[in-house]
């Protein structure tokens, strides 16, 4: 993997004529885990999309841009949609980036990746015989596959039950270690365990809230992550 360059994103923007943000300034630090927050139809997924240039019907003044040059083909992006291809088994769903781009598919590594994310002994099921919950594992699987210095998660976690989620999240905190990974979540505790940074979008721009001590993926029941989890939802309730 080259090295990771950090983003950054300026200036306002208009979806369908109506005002999303103004002069904003957001910076997301290389190799860092940064979370974002906020409340919904803020603009979150947005910021995504404009970062993996493909935010279609989005006007956009400012700038968008990686440290050190272009950002195309650098970015994985795991959607809030699965987007899994239905008539594609999940070995095919998860070698799918590679195939696409004309490279031989890494079957051995798309089962070692499925198996982690607890998908061992369905390598040959089609997305509609799964969950939600094992499908949105199938989509972090094929995102993890992509060897990409730049990883965008939009709430990658939320049809998790509490005990997978807090495993995907370790696995995945573990798997992107390095990497420039920006998360949109929801979920403050979320935020509290995985952020080197965290910050808040609101319509007034976007906050650097502090994160707890100690290095992520933060233990659930440490008293900092816990304290930060209330600090934040105390916030988010004020902006909602
Ligand atoms: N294709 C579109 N056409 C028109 N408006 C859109 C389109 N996509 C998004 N929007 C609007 O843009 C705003 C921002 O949407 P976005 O998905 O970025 O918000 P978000 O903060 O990620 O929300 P959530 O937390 O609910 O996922 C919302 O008001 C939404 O209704």
């Amino acid at each position: 993997m080259t090295q990771p360059p950090a983003l950054s994103l300026a200036g306002s923007a208009t979806i369908g004529g109506e005002p999303l943000f103004r002069d904003i300034a957001f910076a997301v630090p290389a190799g860092r885990w940064t979370c974002l927050l906020g409340p919904s139809g803020v603009g979150k997924t947005t910021v995504l999309r404009l970062f993996a240039g493909l935010a279609t019907g989005v006007v956009h003044e400012g700038t968008c841009a990686a440290s050190d040059g272009p950002l195309a083909g650098r970015v994985a992006l795991m959607a809030q949609d699965d987007l899994l291809l239905p008539w594609l088994d999940l070995i095919g769903n998860a070698t799918l980036g590679a195939r696409l781009r004309g490279e031989a598919a890494d079957t051995a590594r798309a089962r070692e990746v499925l198996a982690a994310v607890g998908l061992a002994g369905m390598f040959h099921r089609r997305p509609r015989e799964l969950s939600g919950g094992q499908r949105q594992r199938a989509a972090l699987a094929r995102t993890l596959m992509e060897d990409r210095p730049v990883v965008l998660l939009d709430e990658p976690f939320s049809a998790l039950d509490a005990r997978t989620r807090a495993q995907m999240q370790e696995l995945t905190a573990r798997l992107l270690a390095g990497r420039t990974v920006l998360l949109v979540t929801h979920d403050p505790a979320e935020a509290a365990r995985l952020g080197d940074v965290i910050r808040i979008m609101t319509e007034d721009g976007i906050e650097e809230v502090p994160p707890p001590p100690g290095a992520p993926p933060r233990p659930v029941d440490d008293e900092h992550v816990l304290w930060a989890q209330a600090s934040l939802l105390a916030r988010l309730r004020k902006e909602s």
